[in-house]
């Protein structure tokens, strides 16, 4: 039964986690959704740098945006200070760009891609070329969820039940989302009748950013404590696990938000579908599996406080990795924009992305 489309709230159309507005960086504060929408504007490299770090923009598209922009402002401020030796003044910002955060490996991909830009040689002033390219990949990455939302829904049976973890929507990504691209494109065809979100302790990414953007646009969504997920998968009311990723190794092992390979194992035990939707970008043939890929150990405070309140008993430490890894092997479909690869592996993968 093909649902009618609902009326496009155009939440995810209006939503844009990273904008460039009037020669800044505009960023939606991640850190105080839902309760606040509030706004950051970036006008310097160490701000960019800055605003990665402590996540005011997250999600590995959102990333490399924010960065390939974060690029255009490097130009700029180096070109006004030397037009004569701008470029090899910039290798420093981008490398500074490059280590706010260690696994989403969309950031150094963008940083790669505008680099390139400036080596192929720019004449006088820089900026509106890069712009161009920033944007370009601002584009193409829109493009790449609505593809991956199209894919990604027609493996879907109608009337399915389907779990997520994190937030892969619009705040994550260029526009539109990944995995909740997905979510968005098969609710809309009526292949997805119930959504359930892991909260996605401890940032909270599920209950704070995944359910308000679901809000916004009107489609039902029940959070669920991240502990709880194999217990609804054993009630049957699930039958695709469905999740982004910070990359992709060659032999397709994922690194994603803390807690999926949990979510990964117990879909496997239930007999439930995983799906991992990733742009072209998000996949790292440099690094050859799971193991190569540098995990980011985040604050302790991060799991001993809530909303700035110590929760924890004094005395106690914390470990806060923000992504675990998921063998291939778990994994039954990955989604790109240029299809759907099956029990991916590293063969699969190559050919991908030879595919060009
Ligand atoms: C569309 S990929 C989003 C990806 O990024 C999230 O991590 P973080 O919120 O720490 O940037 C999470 O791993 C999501 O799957």
């Amino acid at each position: 039964m093909n649902r009618p489309a609902p009326a496009p709230n155009l939440a995810y159309d209006r939503v844009r986690a990273v904008e460039w507005v009037e020669g800044r960086i505009r960023l939606i504060d991640q850190r105080v959704l839902p309760l606040h929408e509030a706004y950051v504007h970036l006008d310097t490299v160490e701000q960019t740098a800055e605003a990665i770090r402590d996540m005011v923009v997250r999600g590995a598209p959102a990333i490399g945006v924010t960065a390939a922009y974060g690029v255009v402002l490097a130009a700029r401020d180096r070109y006004a200070r030397s037009a004569g030796a701008w470029t090899e003044a910039i290798g420093a910002d981008l490398a500074r760009i490059a280590a706010a955060r260690p696994t989403a490996v969309n950031l150094a991909w963008a940083i790669a891609r505008m680099r390139g830009v400036i080596e192929a040689g720019i004449a006088g002033d820089p900026v509106p070329r890069l712009l161009v390219e920033a944007q370009r990949i601002h584009a193409e990455d829109i493009a790449a969820n609505r593809a991956m939302g199209d894919h990604g829904a027609d493996l879907i049976a109608p009337g399915s039940g389907v779990l997520t973890h994190c937030n892969t929507g619009a705040l994550a990504t260029g526009g539109y989302g990944t995995a909740l691209g997905v979510i968005r494109s098969g609710y809309a065809t009526g292949k997805i009748a119930r959504v359930y979100a892991d909260e996605t302790r401890p940032w909270l990414q599920g209950a704070r950013l995944t359910a308000w953007e679901l809000s916004q646009e009107g489609i039902p969504v029940t959070m669920i404590a991240d502990g709880a997920a194999a217990w609804l998968m054993r009630q049957g009311k699930v039958q695709w696990v469905i999740v982004g990723a910070d990359r992709i190794a060659a032999n397709g092992d994922v690194a994603n938000k803390i807690g999926t390979y949990m979510t990964a194992l117990a879909a496997r035990h239930h007999g439930l579908r995983f799906m991992v939707v990733v742009p072209i970008s998000t996949i790292d043939l440099a690094t050859p599996n799971g193991e190569a890929i540098p995990i980011e150990q985040r604050p302790e405070s991060e799991v001993l406080a809530f909303g700035g309140t110590r929760v924890a008993a004094e005395g106690a430490s914390a470990w806060n990795p923000a992504f675990d890894i998921t063998p291939a092997g778990l994994v039954d479909a990955l989604v790109t924009e240029r299809g759907v690869v099956l029990a991916p592996d590293r063969a699969k993968i190559a050919a991908l992305m030879a595919r060009g």
